[in-house]
């Protein structure tokens, strides 16, 4: 049994943008998927992910005749929900030339599903990790960023950026600008993380913000925007030094674009009344700036305070499930058991 980990995320900036060739700044956090994995002498595929739930499907069964349940679920629910592990199979498998290759897979996560925080990408980099180290044949962590990269673009339809499979893979903060990744340092930020207990499907939200950029024009230049932003930002970081924590005035100007890109973030309709409620009650705490995370539509934003007054305004926030600070994540993806 080989056992890897791999760490969820949050962006300073460019989420969405970044699907379009835009830069954009994602930071690892210290909450991982572990995918272990055993591989099988026949070419079946064995699944347990106990954190994957679906919601509202009925079943269907006549008592005592022994008939077998009729389960109800939607086949695009399911598909969905094992898109991600069937896809880091196929890499694995593609990997290893073996395109038979059975596997025994159990993943586990801290990082809640759907909600911005990249527990698709942390899932893909350990379940491709472990698979080919079980077979004996390791990737190189590029190699592997990029493998994850491609299950990511195949379940979002041909739609997804490299910066969560990268960063998961590599840890840190990185910048992503369409195939151009590198780790950056920053200095220690004070990341609070807020989350409304929902999830958006990231491939329905990045679908929709393509439409919308296709049919206007304001909303593609709402999405170069988004890019301009995050070229300040990352200006702002290569100035500091990476060994301090972030000064105030720093925090102030992050945090300043944090709001901008919510804001725009807002415009391209990926949003949501919880997310927008958590935003604001940030604000009112004093934190310097804050915004969603990830692909939007529920569940989590992310706040720049050195203090303890937004994560203690968010546990107070109707609409919010959870706060907590969120540390960054120095090391990617790592081998919990060889
Ligand atoms: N613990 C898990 N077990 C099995 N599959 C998981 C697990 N965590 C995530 N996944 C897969 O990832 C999907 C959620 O990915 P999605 O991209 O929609 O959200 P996210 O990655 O959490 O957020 P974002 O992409 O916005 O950062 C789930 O539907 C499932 O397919
Ligand atoms: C919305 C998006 O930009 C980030 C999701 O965490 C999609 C992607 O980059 O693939
Ligand atoms: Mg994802």
């Amino acid at each position: 049994m080989t056992v890897c980990s791999a760490p969820g995320k949050v962006y300073l900036f460019g989420e969405h943008a970044v699907v379009y060739g835009e830069p954009a700044v994602p930071c690892a956090i210290e909450r991982r998927a572990t995918v272990a994995v055993e591989p099988r002498d026949d070419d079946r595929i064995r699944v347990e992910a106990r954190d994957l739930s679906l919601n509202g499907f009925t079943v269907e069964y006549a008592g005592s005749t022994g008939e077998r349940p009729d389960v109800d679920v939607p086949t695009p629910l399911v598909e969905a929900a094992v898109g991600y592990v069937d896809e880091a199979v196929a890499q694995a498998r593609d990997a290893l030339d073996a395109p038979e290759k059975g596997f025994d897979i159990t993943v586990e996560s801290d990082i809640p599903l759907g909600a911005g925080l990249g527990s698709s990408a942390a899932v893909v980099v350990a379940g491709i990790d472990a698979a080919t180290r079980a077979c004996g044949e390791p990737l190189d962590d590029r190699e592997l960023a990029d493998r994850a990269y491609r299950a990511e673009h195949e379940v979002q339809e041909g739609q997804a950026s490299r910066a969560d499979t990268f960063c998961s893979a590599m840890g840190g903060a990185v910048r992503v600008e369409g195939d151009d990744c590198d780790p950056i340092d920053t200095p220690s930020l004070p990341l609070v993380v807020g989350f409304d207990g929902g999830a958006g499907d990231t491939g329905e939200l990045v679908a929709g913000v393509r439409e919308l950029r296709e049919e206007y024009g304001f909303a593609a230049d709402t999405v170069r925007t988004i890019g301009d932003l995050v070229r300040e930002g990352e200006a702002l970081l290569a100035d500091a030094d990476p060994d301090e924590p972030a000064s105030a005035d720093l925090l102030a100007e992050l945090g300043g674009l944090m709001d901008f890109n919510h804001g725009l973030l807002e415009a391209l309709g990926v949003s949501s009344r919880s997310l927008d409620a958590m935003v604001w009650a940030a604000r009112t705490a004093e934190a310097h700036g804050a915004k969603l995370t990830g692909a939007g539509g529920g569940g989590c934003i992310v706040a720049l305070d050195p203090t303890e007054e937004t994560e203690t305004a968010l546990k107070f926030t109707p609409g919010c499930e959870d706060a907590f600070r969120a540390e960054l994540a120095e090391e990617g993806v790592r081998v919990e058991a060889p």
